[in-house]
């Protein structure tokens, strides 16, 4: 578990901050109350699991800073805290390139630091690309972003970026400049917000100070924001990424949950035929093969009447898992309700399909799921249709009077609408 360093001399605040820490974050917490015990602490830790320390600027045994240089000296995300703060101690902690200060009467003060802290471990997967042909420029806002932990990328040339930023959807922000060869800084939001909207890519331009106009030209071309090069405080940096970010962040985790299914995180009914319909346009298009198959857990009531329902929660969890982990990724697995699920095969025939799905079905009945302090097996029928239709609909009906005929004829077992005897 990585931990968090308290280095306060108030054993009032350490237990406070300690207290919400653990409830509210994945990481363990130390707490020192001198810098001498937090020498101790780094001489005995593994700096490795360090995720950041919490640091009084003041400290009863030690001079102004000193405690917080230590830690910043072995390259540890630091948060100051302070009592009040003034012109001269900002540039000081910007300059030993700490994550952030906080003033500790601030009755908030805690929620920052937790969503400060919770932020610090998204950060290295949010991908930030920087296209700017100043290298001067460039570094010093790779080392602001770098702090933050954020995965940065830099251009000088901003159509090898277009490039990048096309064929990389993990790219969560682009911040630009105006004035670079080839393609200006407007001219690359508009080519970028023809590809990603704002739910997707959150662009920041920039320019130098004295051209008023260009904070307009850039929203008018879609960024979401503008910074004068020269004259932007940290803090403000800071504070405008992390919420565009969390933002994004936020809008993506809402997208995820409206298109998977909660328990198993397979695709749940509504984005499957989202998506299956332009796969099977293409299909039917391309001519290639493609097979449609119905899988239904075999009496799966008796598993919940036997060991109860989040026992239950747990073999669907793990079928789910047992059919995912078969498929390609061209392949969509969605669960249809209950204990039913959907999957959509692109590619495979009719010769192919009967197989693998038998491969899947075995697959199924061998595997020992262990549930709570049950160790249980459930098998599967299946029912497949690889005979194309161009409504996705008429496949799926057809795969499920198969299913209907798996079940008819005594379970676990698979059968093909080819092969299907009629009047059962
Ligand atoms: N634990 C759990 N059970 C669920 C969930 N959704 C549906 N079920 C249960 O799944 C069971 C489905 O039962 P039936 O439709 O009778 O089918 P079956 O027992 O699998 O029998 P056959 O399909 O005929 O082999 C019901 O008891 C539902 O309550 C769920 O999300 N979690």
């Amino acid at each position: 578990m990585k931990k968090i360093i308290i280095v306060d001399d108030s054993k009032f605040f350490c237990a406070l901050v300690e207290k919400q820490i653990i409830e509210q974050t994945p990481f363990g917490v130390i707490t020192c109350n001198s810098l001498e015990e937090a020498k101790l602490v780094l001489s005995r830790l593994d700096i490795k699991s360090i995720h950041a320390c919490l640091v009084s600027y003041r400290l009863r045994d030690s001079a102004e800073g000193e405690t917080a240089e230590l830690f910043r000296s072995y390259e540890i995300p630091t948060i100051i805290l302070i009592s009040d703060v003034t012109a001269t101690l900002r540039n000081k902690f910007w300059h030993l390139r700490v994550i952030d200060y906080v003033i500790k009467h601030d009755k908030y003060v805690v929620n920052e630091i937790i969503s400060t802290l919770l932020r610090l471990e998204r950060n290295p997967s949010n991908k930030i690309v920087i296209v700017e042909d100043s290298k001067t420029s460039a570094k010093l806002l790779q080392i602001l972003l770098e702090v933050h932990q954020y995965d940065v990328v830099h251009f000088t040339d901003p159509k090898e970026a277009l490039d990048y930023v096309k064929y990389h959807q993990d790219v969560k922000m682009v911040i630009t400049d105006y004035n670079m060869p080839g393609m200006d800084g407007c001219e690359l939001t508009r080519r970028l917000r023809r590809i990603y909207s704002k739910q997707e890519l959150a662009i920041l331009g920039m320019s130098g100070a004295g051209q008023t106009i260009m904070a307009a030209n850039f929203l008018k071309h879609g960024a979401d924001d503008f910074i004068i090069k020269q004259s932007f405080l940290a803090e403000e940096f800071y504070l405008r990424i992390n919420s565009y970010l969390d933002r994004l962040n936020t809008y993506q985790e809402l997208a995820t949950a409206a298109s998977y299914d909660y328990l198993t995180n397979v695709s749940n009914r509504r984005h499957f035929f989202e998506v299956v319909e332009a796969m099977h346009e293409s299909a039917l298009r391309h001519n290639t093969p493609v097979t449609c198959a119905m899988i239904d857990i075999d009496k799966f009531k008796s598993v919940n009447d036997k060991y109860g329902h989040s026992v239950g929660d747990a073999v669907l969890r793990e079928v789910a898992q047992l059919i995912k982990s078969s498929v390609r990724k061209s392949d969509i697995v969605a669960r249809f309700g209950g204990e039913e699920f959907c999957m959509y095969m692109t590619g495979m025939s009719a010769e192919n399909a009967e197989p693998y799905f038998e491969k899947l079905r075995q697959k199924i009945s061998d595997a020992i799921i262990r549930a709570e302090e049950h160790s249980l097996k459930v098998t599967v029928s299946i029912g497949l249709c690889s005979k194309i239709e161009h409504d996705i609909n008429h496949m799926i009906e057809s795969a499920d009077k198969s299913l209907y005929q798996a079940k008819e004829t005594g379970r676990n077992r698979v059968i093909h609408h080819e092969t299907l005897v009629e009047g059962l």
